[in-house]
């Protein structure tokens, strides 16, 4: 079976969050399943720059510009990279250019990226055509549409939303220049209070729409969490589904990440300390006792880093120290950079994207915060799982059902690996802070929480299953018995054995 992936982000050629981890991992834990993935990504200058072999399979035109179809490999990866200088070579990031603004023919990069992958979903390479079309958040939510409406072609379609917030709205004048026939724009398909929505387009027109956990895939079906799109899901509440992201086990693995100064497992785990130190030498931060949060975010209203910045005072009064790497908002770089001066000894702050010092930070700090107001999922917090930071948490979206809180029930039961607060407010946080302070005096705790958090099974084995069935059930498929993975304990076994053998 053959899926055809659309998106804006894919790791490692092009990532700014989550969307490239998930796109990045997903096609591995599906071939599992017998289920090929061929993933088309714009062709940005620094994609380009990392293909190797790449072979030009078509040279045609999108909405009158003229494109070429790239496919290339990378290790596990199939993909076809649209190159299209005009539209993604710029001098700023992927969506905003260098002063932070949208770029303002937004709707039509990626469209023509949506038109590109339908097209290809259409048979327009002769050589390979999908049975399935994943299309990921608004980037590449017109995919169903044009794969619809424009090719009249029946190929089913998923559409994944990662993060609602981003809805890819544009004035109604764009309408003419999609390519779309006049019949698209009523409220059955792009037409969202008298502008055009990408997401909304997506939401109607796909066979499937799926949100990376069954919890975010409830709550947006509220007037609280919906974005304005709520009416709309509602409405397609029938064909939603949440499944939670896994991570890429073999990407993020303490044991041989090569972004570690100390590699390490549960045998193993003084060994974290070596992150650590490494960790205060290169933020010249002296190697004091204390805990040490962490945030690795992209810098957002929705990452609640407003309330962190508000909790700050009392992590440095109780003694903590904290440690910053993200990007995002100039507003909350200003006050970050101004807090990283005024706690020069407790608090760091590295802006920008910088995906070795992620690892790192995982890998040495004692705790993760993510004050986040609203978490379709999140992957950070498993990453810290998975590299023994106990992760502290919102209790909303994806992150309510990967973290278990370390209430006396949990505690008692044995199954905590986290701590949970509820309601999202700077209050809130410094309670569980204070809680974490608490955990941390008790090493017992503190060891039992970590090591319960590094044996989490978060690998993408249960969820590939699930996208695969779906994916199997929509093209009218049988499902297939998968290539079992290597189970996790079968891998420490293997591990322990190797390290005896060395
Ligand atoms: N400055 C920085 N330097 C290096 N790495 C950085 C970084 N800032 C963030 N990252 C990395 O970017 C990724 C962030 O992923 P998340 O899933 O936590 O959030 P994001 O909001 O981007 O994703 C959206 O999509 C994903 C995928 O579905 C959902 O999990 C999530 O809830 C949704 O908001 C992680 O790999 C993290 O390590």
């Amino acid at each position: 079976m053959k899926v055809l992936g659309v998106t804006s982000e894919l790791f490692p050629l092009v990532k700014t969050g989550g969307l490239a981890d998930v796109t990045g991992a997903l096609p591995k834990a599906l071939s599992a399943h017998g289920i090929e993935t061929v993933t088309l990504v714009p062709g940005y200058p620094r994609v380009l720059e990392q293909l190797e072999n790449a072979q030009v399979v078509a040279e045609t035109e999108f909405l009158g510009l003229n494109c070429r179809l790239l496919e290339a490999e990378s290790g596990d990866l199939k993909f076809y990279v649209l190159e299209a200088p005009v539209l993604y070579d710029r001098p700023g990031g992927l969506y905003l250019d260098e002063h932070g603004n949208d770029y303002p023919d937004n709707w039509r990069r990626f469209a023509i990226l949506s038109l590109a992958g339908a097209w290809i979903a259409n048979g327009g390479l002769h050589a390979w055509r999908p049975d399935v079309v994943h299309a990921h958040d608004w980037q590449a939510a017109m995919t169903p549409v044009y794969l619809r409406r424009h090719f009249e072609c029946k190929t089913p379609t998923m559409l994944t939303i990662h993060n609602l917030a981003f809805q890819g709205q544009f004035e109604f004048q764009t309408l003419g220049d999609l390519g779309v026939p006049p019949e698209t724009y009523t409220t059955e398909c792009l037409e969202y209070y008298g502008r055009v929505s990408f997401l909304k387009g997506g939401i109607q027109t796909a066979d499937f729409v799926t949100t990376v956990s069954p919890t975010y895939a409830r709550e947006i079906l509220s007037d609280r969490s919906g974005m304005g799109m709520e009416g709309v899901l509602r409405a397609n509440k029938t064909k939603i589904k949440g499944i939670v992201n896994g991570i890429d086990t073999d990407i993020w693995d303490p044991v041989n990440d090569p972004c570690l100064v100390g590699k390490f497992d549960l045998e193993r785990l003084a060994n974290r300390d070596l992150n650590r130190r490494f960790l205060m030498n290169l933020f010249d931060m002296g190697d004091r006792p204390g805990p040490l949060f962490a945030v690795v975010s992209r810098l957002t209203w929705q990452k609640g880093i407003d309330l962190l910045i508000d909790a700050v005072p009392h992590i440095v009064q109780m003694g903590g120290r904290l440690v910053i790497c993200g990007e995002g908002d100039r507003d909350l770089h200003e006050r970050l950079r101004n807090l990283a001066k005024q706690y020069a000894e407790n608090v760091a702050v590295s802006i920008g994207y910088n995906e070795g010092l992620a690892h790192l930070i995982f890998g040495g700090s004692d705790f993760l915060i993510q004050p986040s107001r609203f978490e379709p999922c999140g992957l950070t917090q498993l990453y810290a799982l998975r590299y023994g930071a106990i992760p502290i948490v919102g209790r909303t979206g994806g992150l309510s059902e990967t973290i278990i809180d370390a209430n006396d029930a949990a505690t008692g039961a044995e199954t905590a690996t986290g701590i949970q607060f509820h309601p999202v407010t700077t209050d809130e946080l410094q309670h569980a802070i204070d809680r974490a302070f608490e955990v941390y005096q008790d090493r017992d705790r503190l060891r039992k929480l970590q090591s319960r958090g590094m044996m989490a099974d978060f690998s993408w084995a249960g969820s590939g299953r699930r996208y695969a069935r779906l994916f199997r059930s929509m093209a009218d498929l049988p499902p297939r018995i998968a290539q079992l993975p290597v189970v996790r304990h079968q891998r420490r076994i293997l591990r322990a054995n190797e390290a005896r053998a060395n």
